[in-house]
């Protein structure tokens, strides 16, 4: 009979033989060195955060796009803008040829969803773009803001035969969506809504498919009936193109926007509706509907509930934008760690070159944004599994006081989390081409497609300072709850309860006096709750005071975002991000193995993340003397020196394939100058001399021939 450590040694070895069939072992070289000091095992780790599912899930993606011809990389350089949309295009259709995951799977396991929706961001921002906004954003919106009748279109997306935008933009309203101009008139005759843009000004802008590939589109307008009043904004579907051959429909003027910063493969377009009749059933009837005879109806009797739920279908866009944008701080960070712990500079000695991330300002400068990552993650995740949980609600007509009270929040804390997500991958990705230096410029290494690619996500589907007023408004509202309506604070997902206890936490003050106190992430957790609580009052404050100097509500609110309500938003979303991974990290689930490594990314994301307060922080007295700047100073330095040592394991985790990631500076073999070297000589024409070599060599100018004469 086999002894007990012998039982268990098989054990290990055959659940060790089953991780390296999973994930197989990363190919020898430079990056070896510090693949040896890591402090945990990288596919344990992967393990743990995806599960074999996902991370089987993830490389039957990544394969088919690697063998499939029609993604190859790098095959044609600086393509034509017509090139880039068609192929943009035609990989969107393989996309749908593939059905990685079908209805019924999604349903099942929502989380797959987002898995799929981040192998292709992964691949390229353009191509998730363009199919999510035909596959989700026009397809939901039309769901969740239509009905039964409305499946149709729906289901024409699945098999082609139609392909859909979103159109809400205008020429000379964004934000501002209240006010858009287009123009629904109801029409009870013919039993149509007249469509029309008042203006140019009025005209759609902006919109994603719109350009060239759209044959429909959700569109919003003013829906006025026969009877001359106007019932606000409402959502309509609208064919823009023929099917049959991509012409414009009569009524309809519709053309693409031209290059643009970034996201190039998608085709950004206008359209200007004159005339333009839609069948009266093309109203998505969720927030509002009419009678044939041209009687308005709705369910919400409060014009501004009604808007807030006409525009609903933003939310889950807002969830998942959290979501993408971390893989492009995902990608960023892991080109910009391997580059750092292949490339050399200097050294004690002169025979003796370290890697650059031996320095202590290249780990400050990466080293948090791989925390970030991380702790972003672990919440974009989470979030949109709240947001299914909402979805599900809507789903089955759930009227309850929690449903609408989720919907509140979630509406709260995905307007603050594309913000803080796009903004941190957006530095991040600034921060990490930098510190790949001048390899980092170069085009072939990524860098600047993931920053450029990143940087409308800042903007669209709501600007981010404006999205942030979302969630401080909502934030206030719970004062007025608490003192006006004597109701505890309490919300359905828990993000606002700690303010329950806002007495309490204003009255403490920074506890840890020791490096080794601080490296408990409860401390920055702390130290965030009591921020948030203080900026709510100093907000609330701020807003009665400029109030009784005689502002009108609107100037009120103007004056209290600096400094007050917009701080406030990102602090409380930081908080709840870092209050979620502290609960991930500390929870009894997590192997203890993986626990340190998990824990000192929670507390170093969560300091670094404090250390952008620390005025707000003495300012208000929770912070006093020298002692808790240099502590948490300390501790930042410190932590990113530890997690140096695990930092190309910890990247080891999120990376994707060499393919996908497609950077020669950041290769898993760690072969930086082999690898740059070869794409370099790679390049077609890089040896020849350019077509116009005549110009120099044989025609040269008469100079002075041109000099002005006065
Ligand atoms: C599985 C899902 C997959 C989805 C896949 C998505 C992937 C993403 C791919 C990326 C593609 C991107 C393409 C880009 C698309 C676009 O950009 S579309 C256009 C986007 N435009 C905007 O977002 C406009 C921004 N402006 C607004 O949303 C609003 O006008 C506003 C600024 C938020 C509010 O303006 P205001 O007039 O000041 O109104 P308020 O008084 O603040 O609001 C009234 C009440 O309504 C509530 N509310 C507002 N919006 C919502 C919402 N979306 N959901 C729920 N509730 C909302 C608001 O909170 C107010 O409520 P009360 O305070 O309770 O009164
Ligand atoms: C790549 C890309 C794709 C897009 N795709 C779509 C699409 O598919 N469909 C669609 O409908 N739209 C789309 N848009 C448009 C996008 O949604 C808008 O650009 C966005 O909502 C911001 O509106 P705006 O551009 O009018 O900016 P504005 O609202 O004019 O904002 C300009 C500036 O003013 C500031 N500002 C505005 N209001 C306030 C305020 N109250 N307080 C303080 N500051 C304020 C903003 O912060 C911003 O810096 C897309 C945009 C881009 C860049």
């Amino acid at each position: 009979m086999a002894s007990v450590s012998t039982t268990s040694a098989k054990r290990d070895s055959h659940e060790q033989n089953h991780l390296d069939l999973l994930l197989p072992d990363l190919p020898k070289g430079p990056l070896s060195m510090y693949r040896e000091k890591a402090s945990f095992c990288w596919k344990q780790l992967a393990l743990f955060l995806d599960g074999e599912d996902v991370i089987r899930f993830k490389k039957t993606i990544f394969t088919a796009l690697e063998n499939d011809p029609l993604f190859a990389r790098n095959s044609e350089e600086h393509l034509s803008l017509e090139r880039c949309r068609e192929l943009t295009f035609l990989r969107c259709k393989r996309i749908m040829e593939y059905d990685f995951i079908t209805m019924d799977e999604a349903m099942a396991q929502p989380l797959k969803l987002l898995v799929l929706f981040s192998c292709l961001a992964m691949y390229d921002m353009s191509l998730v773009v363009k199919y999510l906004l035909n596959c989700q954003v026009f397809t939901n919106a039309v769901a969740s803001t239509g009905s039964e009748r409305h499946s149709a279109f729906v289901e024409q997306v699945r098999s082609m035969e139609i392909f859909g935008c979103f159109a809400l933009t205008e020429l000379s309203h964004g934000s501002d969506a209240k006010h858009m101009k287009t123009k629904a008139t109801y029409d009870a005759d013919a039993k149509e809504f007249i469509l029309n843009s008042p203006d140019f000004e009025a005209a759609n802008v902006g919109v994603g498919n719109m350009g060239k590939t759209a044959t429909h589109a959700v569109v919003y307008a003013q829906l006025c009936t026969p009877d001359g009043k106007c019932h606000g904004l409402h959502a309509f579907v609208v064919q823009i193109r023929d099917p049959k051959t991509l012409m414009s429909m009569p009524g309809v003027m519709v053309g693409d926007m031209g290059l643009k910063l970034g996201l190039n493969g998608v085709d950004n377009g206008f359209a200007i509706f004159h005339n333009l009749r839609i069948p009266k059933e093309n109203l998505l009837n969720h927030t509002g509907d009419i009678t044939p005879t041209g009687n308005y109806t709705s369910s919400f009797k409060d014009p501004k509930q009604r808007f807030g739920a006409s525009l609903g279908s933003l939310a889950s866009g807002r969830v998942s934008i959290t979501n993408v944008v971390v893989c492009n701080l995902k990608l960023a960070i892991c080109i910009a760690i391997r580059f750092s712990a292949t490339r050399r500079q200097f050294g004690p000695r002169d025979d003796e070159e370290i890697p650059v991330l031996e320095y202590q300002m290249q780990q400050w400068r990466l080293i948090p944004y791989l925390a970030a990552a991380y702790a972003l993650d672990h919440f974009s995740k989470s979030l949109f599994m709240n947001f299914v949980e909402f979805h599900v609600g809507l789903l089955f007509k759930d009227k309850s006081a929690r449903q609408a009270e989720l919907g509140r929040e979630i509406h709260a804390l995905s307007c603050a989390s594309k913000p803080l997500a796009s903004w941190t991958a957006q530095h991040g990705a600034q921060e990490c081409r930098e510190a790949c230096g001048g390899h980092g410029f170069l085009a072939m290494n990524r860098l600047g497609e993931i920053r450029n690619d990143n940087d409308p996500n800042c903007t669209y589907e709501g600007d981010n300072n404006v999205l942030l007023q979302q969630t401080s408004n909502y934030l206030l509202s719970w004062v007025t709850v608490k003192h006006e309506d004597k109701v505890p604070i309490e919300s359905p997902l828990g993000s606002v309860n700690f303010l329950e206890r806002f007495d309490d936490i204003l009255g403490q003050r920074f506890p840890a006096s020791t490096v080794k106190d601080c490296m408990d992430s409860s401390v920055a957790l702390a130290a965030y709750q009591w921020l948030v609580c203080y900026l709510l009052r100093e907000s609330y404050k701020k807003l009665q005071k400029e109030k009784e100097n005689g502002s009108s509500d609107f100037e009120a609110r103007n004056n209290s975002q600096v400094y007050y309500c917009r701080s406030l938003a990102l602090a409380f979303i930081e908080c709840t991000v870092l209050q979620r991974y502290h609960e991930y990290t500390q929870d009894s689930s997590t192997p203890s193995n993986l626990q340190p490594v998990l824990k000192r990314l929670c507390a170093l994301y969560g300091l670094w993340s404090l250390s952008k307060y620390m005025a707000v922080l003495y300012q208000g007295g929770y912070c006093a003397g020298e002692q808790p700047g240099r502590v948490i100073q300390h501790t930042i330095l410190d932590l990113c020196g530890t997690l140096k040592d695990d930092a190309v394991a910890l990247v080891d985790v999120i990376v994707p394939p060499d393919f996908i990631l497609n950077s020669p500076i950041a290769r898993a073999d760690g072969e930086l100058y082999k690898n740059l070297w070869t794409t370099m000589l790679q390049g077609s024409k890089v040896l020849e001399r350019p077509s116009w070599w005549a110009e120099f060599c044989a025609n040269k100018p008469n100079i002075g021939s041109l000099r002005p004469k006065l």
